[in-house]
């Protein structure tokens, strides 16, 4: 079944977010029903999305919050995530935001750097606390997925290179504020080919060896996010393959006795959730294209205009009508600022009222107020 509005919202004003909350519940249910058996605990990376009636649901769900900045941490204590299921990661903590995190006593730091752990151990005995740290690791395993989204590899500023993991490993000795409580990688964003989440877990596991042969035993593991979603056929897979994502650690991670493994999924939570409403202004013919210009751009939507990314486009004024090719574009003053190149929709007028799928995830929160434009207003249905 394809996407469809309820008639009291056809008034409503375009461009505007629509949420579908039944829809993020049933995602939830199918991500606890394949994490929860396999003994994995799920956190929920707010980048993806901050607004509070999804963080509502995900929280209720029973998910943890995967933060990156002090405003994401503050509202994931505003949306009353217990400090204890808060996790602080980054590759550029200030000061502030770590003192602010310290003093909410959140469960952990996502460390990248031996100076930030040095930040972290100064800043934590002046507030007479100790920092509960996990090492961010970059693993150099290749996510197979969009260079602008990929994260573990040596050329990404993310994590603490292979190499210099002995000599931060061996500061950890001389700093008393700092506790040692678990190691974290995330790889990349949108990944599909799940084998390379074997790589990551053969890579975590001669890692644990050889921090256990350092003395370090580990409470806990992070495994980062990554499990991408199906932009092309959002109706066939509104669901991720949460099986295949969680079935692929549970086979390659070796688990020591006792230890919590966290995932931390942003995009796959959300995605599917989230469609993006705009209304056709014009139509125009140029000598080699017939433009579709929306009332929506980059502004509210980024990710085709940043990374050329496919967001799959219904005419729900005209779902059945024969089919022409568009350029579907928005009015933003930039060449970028396009939703799609020779798309093939049923006939389109102004007026039309269009749905720009899967936009759940990475939209509204890198929207913009770019050429002075107003935010879009997100509506919640279910
Ligand atoms: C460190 C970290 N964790 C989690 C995520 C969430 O990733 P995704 O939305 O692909 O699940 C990201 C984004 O790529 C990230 O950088
Ligand atoms: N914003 C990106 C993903 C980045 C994920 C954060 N590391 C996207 O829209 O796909």
């Amino acid at each position: 079944m394809s996407f469809s509005i309820s008639p009291e919202l056809l008034a409503q004003s375009t461009p505007f977010y629509h949420y579908d909350l039944a829809l993020l519940d049933r995602t939830l249910a199918a991500l606890q029903q394949a994490a929860k058996p396999r003994g994995f605990q799920a956190h929920y990376a707010l980048k993806a999305n901050v607004n509070l009636p999804v963080l509502a649901r995900i929280k209720a769900a029973g998910l943890g919050a995967d933060c990156v900045s002090g405003g994401e941490v503050q509202r994931a204590l505003d949306a009353g995530f217990a400090p204890d299921h808060i996790v602080f990661a980054g590759v550029g903590k200030s000061d502030a935001e770590i003192n602010r995190a310290l003093a909410a006593d959140i469960w952990c730091f996502n460390a990248e750097s031996g100076e930030e752990l040095q930040v972290l151990n100064a800043l934590a005995g002046a507030q007479g606390r100790t920092a509960r740290v996990a090492l961010r690791v970059n693993p150099n395993v290749d996510a197979h997925t969009h260079p602008h989204i990929t994260t573990g590899l040596e050329a990404n500023k993310f994590g603490i290179s292979l190499a210099d993991l002995p000599a931060v490993v061996a500061q950890l000795s001389s700093l008393p504020s700092v506790e040692l409580v678990g190691l974290h990688a995330h790889i990349g964003s949108q990944i599909t080919d799940l084998t390379v989440f074997a790589d990551l877990s053969h890579k975590l596991n001669e890692l644990q060896t050889w921090l256990a042969d350092q003395g370090y035993t580990l409470p806990h593991l992070n495994v980062g996010g990554g499990l991408g979603i199906d932009y092309h056929h959002p109706d066939e897979n509104l669901i991720p393959d949460f099986e295949g994502y969680f079935s692929m650690f549970e086979k390659h991670l070796v688990r020591r006795p006792g230890q919590q493994v966290h995932v931390e999924l942003g995009r796959a939570v959300v995605a599917q959730c989230g469609t993006l409403l705009s209304r056709v202004l014009y139509m125009k013919q140029s000598q080699q294209t017939q433009f579709a210009i929306l009332d929506a751009g980059m502004t509210e939507l980024m990710r085709p205009a940043l990374y050329g990314s496919y967001h799959h486009i219904q005419n729900l004024s005209n779902p059945d009508g024969d089919r022409y090719i568009y350029d579907v574009v928005g009015p933003i003053c930039e060449s970028s600022d396009s939703f799609g190149k020779e798309l093939a929709l049923p006939r389109t007028q102004r007026g039309d009222l269009v749905a720009i799928r899967s936009a759940g995830a990475y939209g509204e929160v890198m929207s913009s107020g770019y050429n002075l434009r107003e935010k879009a207003a997100a509506v919640y249905v279910g």
